[in-house]
């Protein structure tokens, strides 16, 4: 079974992979929508996986550092594209929420977004 917690966050960013002159190579802004998953099954007596209270104290932090920013100067998102963003986030959650399953990063204006469900599963060595 799975819950989420969606949240939304304003930022601007460019993309310095942009050729000279194309408009995604200037400074703009976009309303971001993030999505983030929680695998687990539901406690015997508290009928819940993860307390929404606890997905909501995570993803803050996580917005606090978006919201309102230019992307390219946060730590980490030097190339803010969506699949950056997921990852980035990723990173900052993943250790906070076990179970976290997807992360969706969507543009919801352009009808456009990421799925991301992690970094691929390493072989052990053998
Ligand atoms: N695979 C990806 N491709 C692109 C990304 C990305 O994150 N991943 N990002 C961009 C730019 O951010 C670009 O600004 C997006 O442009 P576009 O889809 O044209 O949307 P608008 O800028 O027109 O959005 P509005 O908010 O509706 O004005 C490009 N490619
Ligand atoms: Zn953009």
């Amino acid at each position: 079974m799975r819950i989420y917690k969606e949240f939304f966050f304003e930022a601007a960013h460019f993309l310095p992979s942009a050729p000279p002159g194309h408009p995604n190579s200037r400074v703009h802004g976009h309303s971001f929508r993030a999505r983030i998953t929680v695998d687990g099954e539901p406690d015997e007596e508290t009928g819940i996986i993860v307390h929404f209270d606890e997905l909501e104290a995570a993803v803050a932090d996580a917005r606090a550092a978006l919201d309102h920013r230019m992307l390219n100067d946060v730590e980490g998102l030097a190339f803010p594209t969506l699949e950056r963003i997921a990852m980035w986030l990723w990173d900052r959650l993943h250790n906070r929420l076990p179970g976290l399953v997807e992360i969706v990063v969507a543009r919801d204006s352009c009808h456009e977004g990421c799925v991301y469900n992690g970094p691929p599963m390493r072989l052990a060595a053998e």
